[in-house]
């Protein structure tokens, strides 16, 4: 028997009806089982499924109506034909009513019988096609691990293919949270350099000092605290991809040593008298407008033209609302299998919400809500107020106090490490929590830590 032969479940109480359907089923090549009662059939059906039930519909014990319903309960598209010998137009809308695929006047002959069969199983083979081709166009559409159906998004995919075959410097501009990382990752996944390494860099998370030890790496005793040599990043990420992130964050010196290292393939250690050539290509990401930057004076022209290659923008959520749904619908799925929770998603008000939101945080904004909603979820389908309700004092997780009162930026401050510790520490679930982007939050520690260290 091959695994295509379609497995027939067929009930009936009349042991001779069972003996003959199973015969007639062997020569036109199904497998059949026959019972002779629907709770037999229904435990074989638990355990095994089948590709089409056919069951008679007055029966002792289980009827078949009852029989239909607990086969529903475990498969909602499995089809279902009834038989039934006292043919009345009410049993037939009922069986319908109930989910039956068809049903069949008794007495009936084979060759009847077997069309409704064949009609079935095409249904259901129509219907796997279709949803592997749904599967497969989603695929398409849902490339390098992001989601995006819109025009837009498309143009990206297209232009991250292109650009990723050859190893030239990019620019990916955007506001923040719409996906730069996740580009500049896909840029490198997708490039001959994929098994080389993919380096991040915060740009605006460091001083210039210390960028440019992290950055180019420093010899033992170059200076105070350098104990002994460090490799830097460019160094680790030799051969593969260095990804600068807040690249409008960086001094001029730093632009200046930056793009000597990248013209000439080679750093030079802080503290060291000789180059090692490295081969790096540079990804760089800014949410602000570098142009204007340029203009202003606040970027070297040299610097953004050596990144500039290419510009791979990436659009804002609000430019691209049709991809609302694809992503609240990951999201849900993402969420709801990470926390173990039961829900479907949104009810349909919500989600017209979430379409019409602004969404100034992009994709990461609405990510975090999704993950709030679930988390607190109350039932299977989450709600969504939309992001202008006020919140009460009882929505908010800090406790204020009438008798004593502190200032914004104590309360900022005991905030800021509350978040970090509910986190263990971990900066970038922190910021996207506190809604804020990564660099901003090392600015705020490191304003608190200057502070710290002043008093
Ligand atoms: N198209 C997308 N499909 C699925 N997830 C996405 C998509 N775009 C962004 N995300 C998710 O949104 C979050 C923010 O993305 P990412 O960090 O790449 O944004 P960013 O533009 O680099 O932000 P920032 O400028 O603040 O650094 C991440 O969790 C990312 O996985």
């Amino acid at each position: 028997m091959s695994a295509e032969t379609p497995r027939i479940l067929f009930v009936d109480d009349d042991i001779v009806t069972c003996r003959v359907m199973q015969r007639n089923c062997d020569n036109a090549g199904y497998a059949c089982d026959a019972f002779q009662n629907g709770a037999d059939c229904l435990a074989l059906f638990n355990k095994q499924g089948a590709d089409v039930v056919i069951t008679d519909l007055r029966m002792p014990g289980m009827n078949g109506f009852e029989l239909l319903s607990e086969i529903r309960k475990i498969d909602s598209e499995v089809p279902v034909l009834v038989m039934t010998g006292y043919s009345s137009v009410e049993n037939a809308v009922e069986a319908m009513k109930r989910g039956a695929s068809d049903f069949i006047k008794k007495p009936f002959d084979f060759t009847e019988l077997k069309l409704l069969v064949e009609r079935a199983l095409k249904s259901v083979r129509l219907r796997n096609e279709n949803r592997l081709l749904k599967k497969r166009l989603g695929e398409e559409r849902h490339r390098f691990g992001m989601i995006g159906d819109t025009p837009a998004m498309q143009t990206l995919f297209n232009t991250v293919e292109k650009v990723a075959e050859v190893s030239c410097s990019a620019l990916i501009t955007g506001d923040s949270g719409t996906g730069k990382e996740l580009v500049a990752r896909a840029l490198h996944d997708f490039s001959p350099r994929k098994d080389a390494p993919f380096v991040a860099v915060d740009c605006g998370a460091l001083t210039t000092t210390l960028l440019e030890s992290e950055l180019f790496g420093h010899e033992k005793g170059a200076f105070t605290g350098a104990t002994q040599r460090k490799y830097g990043l460019m160094e680790q990420a030799d051969g593969g991809t260095l990804f600068l992130d807040e690249i409008c964050n960086i001094s001029d010196t730093m632009q200046i040593k930056l793009m000597r290292a990248l013209e000439s393939s080679k750093v030079t250690r802080v503290g060291a008298n000789t180059a090692v050539p490295v081969d790096v290509r540079v990804i760089a990401a800014s949410n602000r407008n570098l142009e204007q930057m340029v203009e202003e004076g606040h970027l070297r022209h040299d610097f953004y033209h050596r990144l500039n290659v290419v510009n791979i923008h990436v659009p804002s959520l609000s430019e691209r609302r049709q991809d609302i749904p694809a992503l609240v619908d990951a999201f849900v799925q993402e969420f709801a299998d990470r926390y173990s929770r039961q829900v479907q998603g949104f009810d349909k008000a919500s989600l017209q919400k979430m379409c019409d939101a602004d969404w100034p945080g992009n994709v990461r904004e609405l990510r975090n809500t999704i993950e709030r909603s679930v988390i607190l979820a109350e039932g299977p389908v989450l709600h969504w107020e939309g992001t202008n309700v006020p919140k009460t004092g009882s929505q908010l997780p800090v406790h204020f106090s009438e008798e004593a009162f502190c200032t914004l930026t104590e309360l900022e401050e005991e905030y800021i490490h509350h978040v970090l510790r509910c986190f263990n520490g971990k900066k970038t679930r922190a910021a996207e929590v506190l809604g804020i982007d990564k660099t901003t939050l090392w600015r705020k520690l490191r304003r608190l830590e200057t502070e710290e260290e002043a008093v």
